[in-house]
């Protein structure tokens, strides 16, 4: 993305605060003005004296400190202001993106871009435009004073504001973003390595990987620090070569105020105050020299978050109210994952039972949990359609699929938040009754009583004090909370002793009479709770019935014996 096209998307989110930006300028004007105003008033004092010039001199510097803080206050709530809108605009976009076009993303990367990379816009909002503005308004001001006093020095001061605030910061800017862009993008990298070192740490201890990782982060880091003292280095090269410009320009001025005087040109006065305007007026183009590097970080960033927010979701959301649904259906779907072209479903065409238990099975990577993934519009078909109620899942409002589906994986999600709480994701009004019920179906109501604080329990992040079954029994209640119409369970019960199994299974059952659900699964004892087995096989592989990918078995109790095992 060009710099331009960044600065001009940034700073189109100001339109809205329009008038607190005026309000910014202004104050900024006015404070930079009091502040020249005083070494101009104490040139002024040596040829005219009077103790009026005295107290206009005071007010000036009171009026200074408190228009300066007037400036600041707007800018910093126009920041803040954005900086919380354009949060709500990337959890807003991450939640359409999810989960296709997050998956294959580094979390560590994400987390960088919604913190820091975000709050570097604040030197955007806060302390670039506003000076911008004040520097070409003050700059303006004095170029017309000083031409009114002679033409020469208006052209004098014009080219001088002009090297110091527009070409010094464009040269340094073009140096510095491509390395501002690089920093944002390696501090994001690193980011995800250290997330990834401390999920991972158990097999980085138990393979003794530990040495090498640190190493990894460590030349990553030394990298990182690397880019930043370049950074520093033209940051502070931009400084002392804007000092150095400043001085040589008011020098030249000073030079030719002296010839304009010699000339006759000139009075000795305006020569004096000519050139204490001049070398007192620099402030505000100064603070935008300093602006050149630092607005390479912020370019990047910019880029980053403006890049996430373009990204449209592979499942755009269908807005309407939320319906029934009782029928879902597969025709014709063929699927393959845009990262790698290989069709996982081919032909495929499924009828889900109006009630009772699909079993799902099939070798490892033959596409079982991809096609929950398109039931539940998680993804969409490359060809074909997924269809509720006959109707395409494309042109179903997102707040029905929702509502009628409930699912469960072999690792269950859960929040740094309380069992209650994490549970109610699936029902927020749901009664203390309700939840107890729901987890008394999936076994797990006995085991949350041991707690010390019972519901209230803190489950740790991602539920880290808790065991996989555990986990896995909580992820069941929430969705027998939901009390949807179809019940997709990814291998539920993997984590599970038999007995459990067994419980669970045996709840399922009875909470879903009248509806669907779809239960995938490698294990045979849970398939002998199916009414019907789907039997998948890879696309490529040679089954004589790979067309479509699967075959269909009907399948009434197949396993009574087994089942009447694990029933009791
Ligand atoms: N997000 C993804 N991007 C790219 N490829 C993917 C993605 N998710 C799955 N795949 C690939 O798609 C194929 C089907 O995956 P899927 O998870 O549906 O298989 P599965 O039958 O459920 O396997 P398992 O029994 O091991 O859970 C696999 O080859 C897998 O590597």
């Amino acid at each position: 993305m060009k710099p331009l096209t960044i600065l001009r998307r940034l700073i189109g989110q100001v339109r809205s605060m329009t008038g607190w930006m005026v309000l910014a300028i202004l104050l900024g004007v006015a404070g930079f003005l009091a502040a020249i105003l005083i070494p101009v008033l104490a040139g002024m004092a040596l040829f005219e004296g009077g103790p009026v010039l005295l107290w206009i001199m005071g007010l000036c510097a009171v009026l200074r400190g408190v228009l300066r803080y007037g400036e600041q206050a707007c800018n910093h709530y126009i920041a803040f202001r954005l900086l919380a809108r354009i949060r709500d605009l990337v959890f807003g976009k991450l939640r359409a993106l999810a989960p296709a076009k997050l998956e294959g993303r580094r979390k560590g990367d994400l987390i960088s871009l919604i913190t820091s990379d975000v709050e570097l816009l604040e030197v955007f909002y806060a302390h670039t435009i506003s000076p911008v503005a004040i520097a070409l308004i003050v700059s303006l001001i004095f170029v017309a004073w000083q031409t009114s006093l002679n033409p020469w020095l208006g052209v004098a001061a014009a080219g001088s504001y002009a090297f110091v605030g527009v070409i010094l910061p464009w040269m340094q800017s073009r140096s510095a973003a491509a390395l501002g862009k690089t920093y944002r993008e390696e501090s994001g990298r690193l980011t995800a390595v250290v997330l990834e070192t401390i999920r991972g740490q158990m097999e980085l201890r138990q393979y003794g990987a530990q040495e090498r990782r640190l190493q990894d982060v460590q030349a990553r880091t030394a990298k990182l620090a690397e880019t930043e003292d370049r950074l520093k280095k033209l940051q502070g090269n931009a400084q002392g070569t804007a000092g150095v410009a400043v001085i040589l320009c008011a020098a030249g001025l000073l030079l030719l105020g002296g010839w304009l005087h010699r000339g006759g040109l000139l009075s000795a006065r305006d020569l004096v105050i000519s050139f204490l305007v001049q070398i007192s007026s620099f402030g505000p183009v100064i603070a935008l020299s300093n602006l050149g590097t630092g607005l390479s970080q912020t370019l990047g960033a910019g880029e980053r978050i403006l890049s996430l927010l373009d990204e449209s979701p592979a499942t755009p959301d269908i807005a309407g109210p939320a319906d029934d649904l009782s029928d879902m259906a597969l025709e014709n779907v063929s699927f393959a994952y845009e990262s790698c072209q290989t069709p996982v479903l081919e032909n495929m065409s499924l009828q889900l039972p109006a009630s009772g238990i699909l079993g799902v099975c099939g070798p490892s990577g033959c596409g079982k949990s991809t096609l929950v993934r398109l039931l539940m519009r998680f993804w969409d078909p490359r060809s074909g359609q997924v269809t509720a109620e006959g109707r395409d899942l494309r042109n179903l409002p997102t707040a029905t699929l929702r509502q009628a589906q409930a699912f469960v994986t072999q690792d269950t999600d859960l929040f740094h938040a309380t069992i209650a709480e994490n549970l109610c994701i699936a029902k927020p009004d749901a009664t203390r009754e309700e939840l107890e019920a729901a987890c008394r179906k999936a076994a797990i109501d006995d085991f949350i009583r041991t707690l010390p604080q019972g519901y209230d329990t803190m489950v740790g992040e991602l539920g880290s004090t808790l065991s996989g079954g555990e986990r896995q029994r909580l992820g069941l209640a929430r969705a027998f909370l939901r009390e949807g119409q179809f019940l997709f369970l990814d291998e539920p019960t993997s984590n599970l002793d038999s007995l459990n199994e067994g419980i669970i299974l045996q709840a399922i059952d009875r909470q879903m009479q009248g509806k669907t659900v779809v239960l995938i699964t490698h294990r045979k004892s849970t398939l002998g709770f199916a009414d019907e087995i789907l039997q998948m096989h890879p696309v490529h592989s040679d089954h004589s019935d790979r067309n479509a990918g699967l075959v269909t078995e009907k399948k009434r109790r197949l396993n009574s014996a087994m089942q009447k095992g694990i029933r009791g």
